[in-house]
């Protein structure tokens, strides 16, 4: 089928100048303002390129979201909720941008606004083709993928379940290219340690030492990773403190947990939520829990043989893998919708300086995605 693959290589610059301006507009997850300046800037091309206005979900925390619906009032055949996020792991600033030949490096370029981007053109591609027809398809874009979707999530579930299936938009695997049928599931928790000062020399023994509680329960933790269930622990982020000569009575730690099973998240929460002092003079709070349950359901599976036929046809050696890495297909594979993820750019560097794409790869990728599309449209019934 090759779908519009000289359609993207004719238009490959375009493409990039367009990544390149949203790039250009930063859009850290807790910059709200950053954030509803940089999908106001979408609008605009959504409104020149496929004539929608976009449905706004107000969030007072983070940017907005969006919702751009084609064809919603179609109520027969298949529909199509494409799934991305605008929001970056990135400050204002951070990193810089650099075009080469062959590579875009930039904050969020691979992560995920090469996603959006080349999403956008290949819906252009399918409606100047008259390749959508009835198709209800629209595009749902988050503005805090990056810190748990906590105020998109309720919206994702609620609206994936309107649709027959869901194509998220993060990047594929990095070096194979390949899709992503399956997520471990995460957690995220704050746990806070409060002591007692005291100073360190005249005082030490009436100080109830926070950061020593800590590191306890740190390295107590850290004992809960388990590689072989595929269970990790990552204390990601420590403070408390300050003089070395006052015994602090303040310490914090971050926590990231990832597993592949529901269980085993709940296994490891239970044992979060119920840590017990050594010093029972220092007190701890902890906050947080499980976000996002495992993806891993056979209707994903089915879907990506969809996509690997097309990929036959592109001549594109292409698999599906199982990763780490949380991404909102998690919430719509867990309401049982068949959910397919990694349908973005290729690239490497994720949340890393040297974050970039590959832009040579960028019309065979499209072509995928606008190949997968049709093919489901052309199904005309729901199969999976
Ligand atoms: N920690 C948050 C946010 C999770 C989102 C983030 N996702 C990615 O990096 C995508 C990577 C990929 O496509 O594989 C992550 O995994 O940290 C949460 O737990 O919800």
């Amino acid at each position: 089928m090759l779908e519009g693959k000289e359609y993207f290589e004719n238009n490959l610059n375009n493409i990039i100048d367009d990544l390149i301006t949203i790039v250009r507009l930063d859009s850290p997850s807790k910059n709200k303002v950053l954030v509803d300046k940089c999908l106001n800037k979408l609008d605009e091309l959504f409104e020149d390129y496929l004539g929608i206005s976009p449905k706004i979900f107000e969030s007072d925390t983070t940017g907005n979201h969006r919702l751009y619906e084609k064809n919603s009032s179609n109520g027969e055949g298949v529909s199509i909720l494409l799934l991305g996020h605008v929001d970056t792991v990135w400050d204002e600033k951070q990193i810089p941008i650099k075009r080469t030949e062959k590579e875009l490096s930039g904050p969020g370029v691979l992560d995920m606004k090469g996603g959006l981007i080349q999403a956008l053109w290949v819906l252009k591609y399918l409606s100047e083709s008259d390749g959508l027809k009835d198709t209800r398809i629209s595009f749902f874009i988050n503005s805090d993928e990056e810190i748990g979707s906590n105020t998109s999530k309720e919206i994702i579930q609620e609206i994936s379940d309107e649709y027959d299936y869901v194509l998220v938009l993060e990047p594929p695997v990095v070096d194979s290219g390949d899709l992503k049928t399956g997520r471990k599931g995460t957690a995220a928790y704050n746990i806070r340690f409060v002591g007692k000062k005291s100073h360190s020399g005249n005082d030490h023994e009436s100080g109830e030492n926070a950061i020593v509680e800590a590191a306890k329960q740190v390295s107590d933790l850290s004992l809960l990773t388990d590689y072989d269930k595929g269970i990790t622990i990552n204390v990601g982020s420590i403070s408390g403190g300050g003089k070395i000569n006052i015994v602090p009575d303040e310490a914090e730690i971050g926590i990231d947990v990832r597993a592949e099973r529901l269980e085993d998240l709940e296994y490891v929460d239970e044992a979060i939520q119920n840590i017990e002092a050594y010093n029972k003079a220092v007190e701890i709070i902890i906050e947080g829990e499980i976000n996002r349950p495992p993806m891993n359901s056979t209707k994903n599976d089915e879907l990506f043989l969809v996509a690997k036929d097309i990929a036959d046809e592109l001549e594109l050696d292409l698999d599906s893998k199982f990763v780490g890495g949380g991404s909102d297909g998690n919430f719509t594979s867990d309401v049982g919708i068949p959910t397919l993820d990694g349908l973005g750019v290729f690239g490497e560097g994720i949340h890393q300086e040297h974050e970039k794409i590959f832009i040579y790869e960028v019309p065979e990728r499209a072509s995928l995605l606008a190949g997968l599309i049709l093919s489901l449209t052309e199904k005309e019934k729901k199969v999976i």
